[in-house]
């Protein structure tokens, strides 16, 4: 416990210290922040998520995305200013870690909203300390902007913070293996989840997935395969897609693979457009 406080407090300086030179926040130290591995996705964690995509507030999380406009109010004769978002996250990286590829993501795709969805706290806090340091540095560009991260599992949640069809990509990338046969219900892949990345992805989205542990993969391919709501995107249009690069490279995971020479088996699956319903065909 006090490791946990001496460390928090480590933050909170760092967080407060300013580059000499430049005057601008530091980027965190991951040192700072890390923490154990595994989060049980069963847990009931204390986290905060919106009763319904309606209630979510983005405006804090994307600022520079907003604008004002005068509504009126339940039970006000007077227009109030409310803030709304000028556009809709569209790129979601589930369990993001440490941000590698929101990072890489986000100069990549400027007008595009991205997000990071992470269950562990220090993690988040992580990336959104380097979020908060590299917009304050990058003044010019904006860059930065389009990106941030929240805390949450999403195993219980996803479908509390997107409506329908609003996503085009979803990332997958290095998932928990859960090797042994009775954690495989903790895998971040099943017909019941994928049912909800079917949910929140438009036609033609796409679920890009990663792994260096082949029967994950196998397990991936598998399980989005027997989807009705999902095909497999084919070997060149997979290796023309320009993010397959940058999750093979800028993910944490992926350059610790790298490092080590291992093998890293990607699979992309495209959302299919739903059958019309028999009434109106
Ligand atoms: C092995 S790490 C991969 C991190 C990153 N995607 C990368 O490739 O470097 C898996 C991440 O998923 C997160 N995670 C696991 N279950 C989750 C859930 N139900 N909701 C959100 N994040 C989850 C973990 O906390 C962990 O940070």
């Amino acid at each position: 416990m006090a490791g946990e406080s001496n460390k928090r407090q480590k933050r909170e300086d760092h967080r407060n210290a300013v580059d000499k030179k430049t005057g601008d926040p530091q980027l965190p130290r991951k040192k700072l922040y890390r923490q154990r591995a595994h989060a049980n996705p069963f847990s009931d964690h204390v986290l905060n998520y919106p009763t319904s995509p309606a209630d979510m507030d983005w405006t804090s999380l994307y600022p520079a995305f907003t604008f004002e406009r005068l509504e009126p109010q339940p039970y006000a004769k007077e227009l109030t200013a409310v803030k709304r978002m000028s556009k809709n996250v569209e790129i979601a990286d589930i369990g993001c870690g440490f941000g590698g590829l929101l990072f890489a993501l986000a100069p990549r795709f400027p007008d595009t909203l991205v997000l990071g969805l992470e269950i562990r706290t220090s993690v988040t806090e992580f990336v959104q300390e380097k979020i908060r340091a590299l917009r304050h540095q990058d003044t010019v560009e904006g860059l930065y902007q389009n990106v941030a991260c929240i805390r949450a599992n999403t195993m219980k949640f996803l479908p509390n913070f997107f409506v329908k069809a609003q996503l085009s990509k979803i990332f997958l990338c290095f998932p928990d293996p859960h090797f042994k046969a009775r954690k495989h219900k903790a895998r971040i892949v099943s017909i019941t989840l994928n049912s909800e990345y079917a949910y929140v992805l438009k036609p033609g989205g796409i679920v890009y997935t990663i792994t260096d542990v082949e029967d994950l993969h196998k397990w991936m391919v598998e399980h989005f395969e027997a989807h009705p709501s999902f095909e497999r995107v084919g070997e060149e249009e997979q290796e023309a897609d320009p993010c397959v690069d940058v999750m093979r490279t800028e993910t944490e995971e992926g350059k610790k693979v790298e490092r080590n020479e291992g093998v890293k088996f990607v699979a992309l699956f495209k959302r299919l457009e739903d059958p019309p319903w028999p009434c109106e065909s």
